[in-house]
């Protein structure tokens, strides 16, 4: 009999983007979904529904025990006040999370299996039941250059990073392009001119981007179309975002080394910039490798990873038509291009790499997960 699996958080964004993965994928096909949700208990479930096609209320710990596995995308909110009400009620069933919640618990694994499934066979192996989606930054740059860790030849390596409005959530995807048309709106009449003075559009827009009103800028703050925000997550009091911290914490918790600050772990900072794309985090990378290796060899190595990861040839024309955020939305495909030795020596190696954050950076891994579970 197909195992009984509760769905919560289906018809968020994330949870939209993983709900069509799962079709995609026939995973339906394998189990036998419960829906949940926070607001519409007793409402009609979607239509993957099979047997149970009633919305359950997400909060009914009962009705919660009754799944073998759980894949929420709800939120961390949610993950906080159910969770361990759900484990406090005895249940034992596989948690599969979206949320950064559980992500640094001790007992918790955070999923990204083809970088590292033998973390995660060696958790199942003794009992493992938390499995937490990593930051969307973290697993779209693993995805592209995991190679380069578990060949053991990365001494550190510094991120500089290009995050899209989507990691904030719709509503700041909406906001952006708000105050997108916003911008176009004040200075369509000049743009409509050929003749009009360019540095005019440019006073235009940047007094009207300054004058934004407190409801224009409700979610990021300020403006963020035509600019960017060197800041993500929570400011952490010693100069560095949460964002930031993520990077080496849980880069080397995905690896298996850790909880990602012993004197084991590799080193792994830069900064966090949240700019104007839509759905792609991009980051250019700078490794200090253990040893001088050929770009040739570290570009095979980087292509032979995974059946995601395309290295993009190091020439502008490859670069500007593959490696951009237009050209990654809404795929599997993780490039990883702009591979070349820097000024600093033959160790130094830069990259570029691009990933759907709501994709691999976010939905991808717990349908992954819920199949690893399903073929245990
Ligand atoms: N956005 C991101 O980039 C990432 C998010 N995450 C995690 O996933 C969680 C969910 O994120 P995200 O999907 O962006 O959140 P959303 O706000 O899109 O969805 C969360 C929940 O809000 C409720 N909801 C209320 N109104 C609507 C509406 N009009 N349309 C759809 N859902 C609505 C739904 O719950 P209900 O059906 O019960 O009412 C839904 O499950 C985050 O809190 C985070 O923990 C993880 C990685 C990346
Ligand atoms: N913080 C990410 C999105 C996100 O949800 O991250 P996390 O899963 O680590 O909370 C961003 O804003 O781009």
């Amino acid at each position: 009999m197909s195992k009984l699996v509760g769905l919560v958080g289906w018809r968020g964004m994330v949870g939209s983007v993983l709900m069509d993965r799962m079709v995609q994928e026939k995973d339906f096909d394998l189990i036998e979904p419960v829906f949940f949700s926070t607001s519409n208990a007793g409402g009609k479930a979607p239509s993957m529904a099979k047997n149970e096609t009633t919305l359950q209320d997400a909060f009914n710990i009962e009705q919660l025990k009754r799944c073998e596995i759980i894949i929420t995308a709800q939120g961390g909110d949610y993950t906080s006040e159910v969770f361990p009400k759900l484990r406090a009620a005895g249940w034992n069933g596989h948690w599969i999370d979206a949320a950064s919640t559980l992500r640094m618990e001790k007992d918790a694994v955070i999923i990204l299996d083809p970088v590292n499934m033998p973390v995660i066979k060696n958790a199942l192996a003794h009992g493992g039941n938390n499995w937490v989606g990593g930051n969307c930054t973290v697993s779209c740059m693993l995805m592209g250059v995991g190679a380069l860790y578990k060949a053991g030849l990365v001494e550190w390596m510094s991120t500089q990073t290009y995050q899209a409005a989507s990691g904030g959530g719709a509503q700041h995807m909406r906001e952006l392009l708000t105050q997108y048309g916003t911008l176009n709106a004040e200075v369509k009449a000049l743009l409509d001119d050929p003749k009009s003075a360019i540095l005019e559009i440019d006073r235009m827009v940047v007094a009207k981007q300054r004058a934004l009103t407190a409801s224009e800028t409700a979610n990021f703050g300020v403006p963020l179309g035509g600019s960017l925000i060197p800041w993500i997550d929570k400011d952490l009091g010693n100069g560095m975002s949460k964002e930031e911290w993520k990077g080496m914490a849980e880069t080397n918790k995905i690896l298996g080394m850790g909880e990602g600050f012993n004197s084991a772990a590799i080193p792994v900072d830069g900064f966090c910039v949240r700019v104007g794309a839509m759905r792609c985090h991009s980051q250019a990378l700078t490794f200090k490798l253990k040893k001088d290796v050929p770009v040739a060899d570290l570009e095979a190595m980087i292509a032979a990873d995974n059946q995601w990861v395309k290295v993009v040839p190091n020439t502008r024309e490859a670069t500007i038509k593959d490696l951009t955020p237009v050209a990654v939305t809404g795929t599997m495909t993780i490039p990883v291009g702009r591979v070349r030795k820097l000024a600093m020596g033959p160790e130094y190696v830069g990259a570029f790499t691009i990933g759907d954050q709501l994709l691999w950076g976010a939905a991808e891994p717990l349908r992954r997960m819920l199949r690893i579970l399903l073929d245990a």
